[in-house]
């Protein structure tokens, strides 16, 4: 991962918003109030508006400073100039993706419960590992369960470790002092009255486990 991307803060991700422009007004206070990183993830959206919406959000990501990952798609990563892609079990090969991204490229690789999928996506080229999901996701309600101590046994790896799955301010402490860097959110970001009071609440929760 380039040094200049923070390692730590909240990763928000995107919720399934299929007007562009609206997307780009829901996502733009979440980053200036805070986020460091952002995913673009649309579950329901056809290849064309996927290319639009990542390309849309980009100089936005750009002018703030946050890197752009983009999730299940490797390939419209590279052919937008995003910063990174986020894979899952059956998004393709970690190992593949870091080739044809270069080494420079955030390479996410969702581990879910699993510590030995963790270390061999270590070792295929991840930038970072992801866990969940901790707690009943609004989002994702069958996404398979996590434990926090999962967080600790992967610190070994020296990669940042994700959380992700129904994450709150108000749950999130005990996953940061398990050891999670960043905190990966939709709904409790997205769906709160206020986003950006959101994030920073987020944020809150990284203060006390320095
Ligand atoms: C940061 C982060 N962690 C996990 C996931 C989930 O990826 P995946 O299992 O491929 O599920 P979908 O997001 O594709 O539904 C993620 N996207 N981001
Ligand atoms: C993509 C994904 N993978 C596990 S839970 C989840 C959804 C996270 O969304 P939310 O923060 O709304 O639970
Ligand atoms: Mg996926």
């Amino acid at each position: 991962m380039n040094p200049p991307w923070p390692r730590r803060g909240l990763y928000a991700i995107t919720p399934d918003e299929p007007d562009t422009r609206r997307l780009l007004a829901r996502v733009e206070p979440v980053l200036r109030a805070g986020a460091s990183w952002l995913q673009y993830r649309n579950k329901h959206a056809s290849d064309d508006l996927r290319a639009e919406q990542a390309m849309a959000l980009l100089p936005m990501c750009r002018s703030l400073g946050i890197p752009l990952i983009i999730n299940d798609d490797w390939a419209l990563a590279a052919a937008i100039g995003a910063d990174g892609a986020h894979l899952g079990e059956d998004d393709g090969e970690i190992a593949l993706a870091r080739h044809e991204l270069g080494p420079d490229a955030i390479l996410g690789a969702s581990c879910y419960d699993d510590a030995g999928r963790a270390r061999q996506a270590a070792f295929a080229g991840a930038s970072y590992i992801a866990f969940g999901a901790f707690f009943p996701s609004p989002t994702k309600p069958h996404a398979r369960c996590a434990a926090p101590a999962l967080l600790q046994e992967a610190a070994a790896l020296g990669l940042p470790r994700v959380a992700i799955g129904g994450i709150t301010p108000d749950n999130a402490r005990p996953l940061v002092a398990a050891g999670a860097d960043l905190l990966a959110v939709i709904s409790g970001v997205f769906d709160a009255p206020d986003p950006a009071a959101a994030t920073r609440a987020y944020l809150s929760c990284f203060e006390e486990s320095p």
